[in-house]
């Protein structure tokens, strides 16, 4: 898994056209939305990550708040994000894996929002600037 954190002002997203051809079901008001002061976790979920998609989950979790906590964010942002590795899970595998690691995010008691699964999607962002305010993490599963 590879993941790039942007600690920002603020990201919107608006849904364009679908990518895949059964992306996550969402509602009309999914098709756009913002989140102000968070940390964006943009996700690619990789091949090798299907070999142990928990232990993947969990340290994804783990890193995420890591950063959250150091740059004191509250509001985590997950983005999948298929440009930041050119060995892809597939997507019914990588929809699971960042629903589980959206939820985990979500009990651990964070303010958590999401972009769509399997769009084509326009996004604005706001870097902070600072200097962590951009981070990447690679998570590679042992087991
Ligand atoms: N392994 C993955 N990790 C993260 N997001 C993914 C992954 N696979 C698919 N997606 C989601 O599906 C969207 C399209 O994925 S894509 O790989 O860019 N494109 C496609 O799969 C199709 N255009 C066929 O090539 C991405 O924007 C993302 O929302």
């Amino acid at each position: 898994m590879r993941i790039l954190l942007i600690h920002s002002d603020y990201i919107e997203y608006e849904v364009k056209d679908k990518a895949i051809k059964n992306p996550e079901p969402i509602s009309e008001e999914e098709k756009k939305g913002r989140m102000d002061e968070v940390l964006v976790a943009f996700i690619s979920v990789e091949k090798v990550d299907e070999t142990n998609p928990e232990e993947v989950v969990s340290k994804a979790v783990e890193e995420i708040i890591n950063v959250a906590s150091q740059v004191k964010a509250e509001n985590v942002f997950v983005y999948p994000f298929a440009h930041l590795s050119s060995e892809l899970a597939k997507p019914s595998v990588a929809q699971e894996i960042l629903r589980k690691v959206y939820e985990g995010l979500k009990e651990k008691g964070y303010n958590v929002g999401k972009a769509p699964f399997g769009y084509y999607k326009a996004f604005k962002i706001s870097c902070k600037g600072h200097p962590l305010a951009e981070l990447s993490r690679t998570i590679i599963p042992e087991g």
